[in-house]
């Protein structure tokens, strides 16, 4: 079924467990991530950017996301495992509420840029616009390293754990994503990969509620090696390792953004065949590995993170 994210987090809150948020741009990503989320009999929540949204629309946002809602609700209408989609860092009015209007499950409001009161007082105009439209809303405090909203941040600024108990009290947000030292993209640690555990317990231990943890990617190896072997160059390329990502779950983390990771395994995937099989050409055979290699992705993160099992 077609379901509130907030249902699904609520959940995982209470039992400890994480749920995958995987990105798409277009269908045979959802198709994947889908064929995943059964093969666990596992939740799903599928979310889309701003960029998707108008990737999707050919420019125009509310064709986008109405183009979206129409494709998550038919693979959740017809299935036995919950699936949510979500509006990923919403930054522009007028997308989020295209969002709404569209019908998504929740939608993200990221201020994390603006000051404390700014960032608190666009949360608070979200959260009382999707209430009402029955939309839960998840909100940013610190800032990702790396490229966000296209700053080059060399630093990433980590979540006060105090101001996130007053922003949660204040803004009346249904779940928080803090910023413990992830960043997007496939370059996030430049040494040993490091997260503020500490941070992280201190939000969970004040707020009590669902956390979601952006740039969650782990940068698969295994893909990694497939992709370089048909002409990718990844070097540097270095995630989230699959043990630290176990812990912040166990510290409180229930949704984990995960886009990367499904972005190389689908190049490698294509790569391969296209390599493989110069004779080709239906769209049908050609993206098939592809699509394989974003289920096993899928599958062994959801498997990773404990909903498996959980639909
Ligand atoms: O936190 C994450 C995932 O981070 P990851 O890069 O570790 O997978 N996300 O929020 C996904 C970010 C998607 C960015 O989308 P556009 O390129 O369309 O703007
Ligand atoms: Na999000
Ligand atoms: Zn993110």
């Amino acid at each position: 079924p077609y379901v509130n994210t907030k249902d699904i987090l609520e959940k995982a809150n209470k039992e400890y467990y994480a749920v995958a948020a995987f990105n798409i741009n277009n269908l045979e990503f959802l198709q994947a991530i889908v064929e995943g989320g059964i093969e666990k009999k596992s939740p799903l929540i599928i979310e889309t950017s701003e960029g998707a949204m108008k990737y999707a629309g050919m420019g125009d946002p509310l064709r986008g996301a109405s183009l979206f809602v129409k494709m998550v609700r038919e693979f959740a209408d017809s299935l036995d495992i919950p699936i949510a989609l979500h509006l990923d860092h919403g930054k522009n009015f007028k997308y989020i509420i295209s969002a709404i209007k569209a019908g998504y499950s929740s939608v993200m409001i990221d201020a994390s840029d603006k000051p404390l009161e700014e960032n608190l007082k666009a949360t608070k105009d979200i959260v009382r616009i999707a209430h009402a439209a029955g939309v839960s809303v998840e909100a940013e405090l610190g800032k990702l390293a790396g490229i966000e909203d296209n700053v080059a941040s060399a630093e990433s600024v980590l979540v006060n754990p105090d101001e996130a108990k007053y922003f949660v009290e204040e803004t009346q947000v249904d779940f928080l994503a803090p910023a413990i030292g992830t960043s997007h993209g496939a370059f996030k640690f430049k040494g040993e990969a490091k997260l503020d555990f500490d941070r992280l317990k201190k939000v969970k231990e004040l707020t009590k509620m669902p956390l979601v943890l952006h740039g969650a990617s782990s940068v698969v190896q295994e893909m990694v090696e497939i992709a370089e072997n048909y002409g990718a160059d990844f070097g540097g390329s270095k995630g989230v390792p699959s043990d630290i990502l176990k812990e912040t779950v166990r510290l409180g983390i229930n949704k984990v953004n995960t886009d990367t990771d499904l972005r190389m395994a689908f190049i490698a995937g294509l790569r391969e065949f296209l390599q493989n099989n110069p004779k080709e050409f239906d769209p049908r055979k050609y993206m098939e590995t592809a699509k394989s290699y974003v289920k096993k992705v899928v599958s062994d993160r959801l498997e990773l993170l404990g909903s498996a099992n959980k639909a």
